[in-house]
């Protein structure tokens, strides 16, 4: 039933909505979303918070029910093969879950020993995974005493104990310093070279872009858009975006921006004016001139590449904020 060409992950229509509690309507965190994870891939899922990543990567790792669709991990239904799913899945969630009354390296080889190695096996697993990632000093150390970049490392190893076919990283660097931050990419970006499948999410959209094969970008439950990140840049149309503030309200004129070759939309907000452009080059003063003539002034200006935060607006119309 399961071999290697089997997709990673497989969903259709899969959805969750959490039933209702007390004062609080039920909530449909997951609408109806299709992945098609190959092995051997990087997949990311993006989105800002509450988009519904958790409660997907959930459903993914048997943790959450799904209410609808279907979802497949190595081959294998996540609701009747839960537990088997559990075998082949390596997870690591947002926050640390190490045990406290354990050393670094007792939380990995009691991981093992849980999934059948020998005492023998796990202490030599837990060593080899330590000194991989950088980890031997810490060893016999709390891992509440270690830095949060060691422990989300710590928690990669655990998760790696058995030899995970698939590894699973929700929000892996939410709340590390940027150079911490680069250092996990590095370890994670190891790890796939050596052949490791991973779907992980993530809010950062910097993280997407430079280690993800693939990306779905997911906003109240639903797919937006999925692909390459180089083809979400180009599919969503959006090259270039330029938005100026201004302190009053803002001439007709601008509207004719949009009828210019190389130029996508301008989108008008009270004050503030959006011109999605391929080709951007002198529509920034522009706008700054045409509130000149009009006797209004700019409050603000910015004018973002063609990335995927281009796309999360191209496709919204919202700012992706962090
Ligand atoms: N156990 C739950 N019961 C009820 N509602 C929930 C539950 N878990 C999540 N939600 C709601 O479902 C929606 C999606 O949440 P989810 O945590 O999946 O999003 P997310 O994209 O992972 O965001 P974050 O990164 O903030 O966790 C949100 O509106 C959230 O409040």
């Amino acid at each position: 039933m399961t071999g290697p060409s089997e997709a990673a992950v497989r969903t259709a229509g899969l959805e969750k909505t959490y039933p209702p509690s007390g004062p609080r309507p039920a909530v449909p965190a997951v609408r109806g979303i299709d992945l098609d994870v190959p092995r051997g891939e990087f997949f990311g899922l993006l989105g800002p918070n509450g988009a519904g990543k958790s409660t997907t990567i959930g459903m993914l790792t048997t943790l959450v029910v799904p209410t609808g669709g279907s979802a497949r991990v190595c081959g294998l239904d996540v609701v009747r093969d839960a537990v088997e799913i559990k075998r082949r899945i390596g997870v690591v969630s947002q926050s640390n879950t190490l045990d406290s009354d354990l050393t670094v390296a007792e939380n990995l080889e009691f991981r093992g020993r849980y999934f059948g190695l020998t005492a023998r096996e796990a202490r030599a697993r837990a060593a080899e995974l330590l000194e991989l990632f950088g980890l031997t000093e810490q060893r016999g150390g709390n891992p509440f005493e270690i830095s949060g970049g060691q422990a989300k490392r710590v928690m990669i190893c655990r998760a790696l104990m058995h030899g995970p076919e698939v590894l699973f990283l929700d929000e892996p660097t939410a709340g590390l310093d940027p150079q911490t931050r680069t250092n996990l990419w590095e370890v994670l970006r190891g790890l796939q070279a050596a052949g490791q499948t991973i779907v992980l999410t993530t809010h950062y959209m910097e993280e997407a872009e430079a280690l993800c094969d693939r990306v779905a970008v997911v906003d109240h439950g639903e797919i937006l858009a999925s692909g390459t990140v180089d083809e979400l840049k180009s599919g969503a149309g959006a090259d270039t975006v330029i938005t100026v503030s201004y302190d009053a309200p803002v001439p007709d004129t601008i509207k004719a921006l949009a009828d210019r070759e190389g130029v996508g939309k301008v989108e008008i907000n009270d004050g503030q004016v959006r011109v999605f452009a391929a080709e951007p080059e002198g529509l920034l003063g522009e706008l700054v001139s045409i509130g000149a003539d009009a006797g209004i002034g700019v409050t603000d200006a910015s004018q973002l590449r063609p990335s995927l935060e281009t796309v999360f607006l191209t496709l919204t119309g919202r700012d992706y904020r962090e």
